[in-house]
């Protein structure tokens, strides 16, 4: 099985590519889904954090405001490592959970989405490790239409990652999405073509269809050596 990594800065666009990748029938982890499920009321997750930042940041129905912890967290770098500090071990066995099903299904190709691939230390899974890549100014921009925030509350965010020029020279693949739309997608095509090439034996070795083999393999040996 060949795991993609797909990661960026916020708002850089890797939504925008994951979808691209669904539409090619590429089957997408999402790391932002995965966060969200693990913090839903009840959940190991929601008890932990609510233990740790008080009732303080839930709503009437007792589901966390993400809004208001947002606000706390990107603007507070200690309580920001609190929070993933707590979260991480739900969100990669959340994660691993998911490929563990696409593996399943027989899935030879799949992409994991992690806005924090490198901070997590997640890129050792990963190859080829794709970088959707914006200018600064572009970033500001998308970030505060999309999500109706001020320029400074855009900047927290963008400042509480690891800058995109650093995740750009750890890519293995860069998608630049300062342009449009259009430019996007021909760009697209060319990284589809790379994901996409028959896999390494490695890889292969990885996948259901690999383990199947391999298991076959040792069987049929056991079994000729008890014949003979
Ligand atoms: C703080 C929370 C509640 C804010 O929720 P909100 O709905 O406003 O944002 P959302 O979850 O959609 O995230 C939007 C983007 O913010 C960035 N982001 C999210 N969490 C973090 C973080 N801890 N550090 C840096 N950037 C982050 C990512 O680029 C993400 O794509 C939420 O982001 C959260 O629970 N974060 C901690 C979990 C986490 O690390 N998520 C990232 C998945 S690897
Ligand atoms: N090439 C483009 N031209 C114009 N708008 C774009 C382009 N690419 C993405 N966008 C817009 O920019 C915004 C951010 O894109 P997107 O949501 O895909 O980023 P993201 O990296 O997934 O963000 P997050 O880190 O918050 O999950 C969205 O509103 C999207 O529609």
């Amino acid at each position: 099985m060949r795991i993609v990594g797909l990661t960026g800065g916020i708002a850089s666009g890797k939504s925008t590519v994951s979808n691209l990748f669904k539409s090619h029938a590429i089957p997408v982890v999402d790391a932002d889904v995965v966060a969200r499920n693990v913090l839903r009321k009840g959940t190991g997750g929601w008890k932990k954090v609510v233990a740790a930042f008080g009732d303080e940041i839930l709503q009437a129905n007792g589901e966390v405001d993400r809004a208001k912890l947002g606000s706390i967290v990107f603007s507070d770098p200690q309580k920001r490592q609190l929070l993933n500090r707590l979260l991480a071990p739900y969100i990669s066995t959340g994660i691993f959970l998911e490929v563990l099903k696409l593996w399943m299904k027989g899935c030879k190709v799949i992409v994991l989405d992690v806005p924090l691939l490198f901070e997590a230390k997640m890129d050792k899974w990963t190859k080829p490790i794709i970088v959707v890549w914006v200018d600064h100014e572009t970033q500001l921009q998308r970030l505060t239409s999309r999500d109706g925030t001020t320029e400074e509350e855009a900047t927290n965010r963008i400042n509480a990652q690891m800058p995109l020029d650093i995740k750009r020279s750890k890519a293995d693949i860069i998608i630049d999405n300062s342009g449009s739309l259009d430019s996007l997608n021909e760009r697209f095509l060319d990284v589809l073509v790379q994901v996409n090439k028959p896999l390494t034996w490695i890889e292969f070795g990885r996948s259901r269809q690999g383990a199947i083999i391999a298991f076959a393999s040792v069987f049929a040996g056991v079994i000729c050596r008890k014949i003979l």
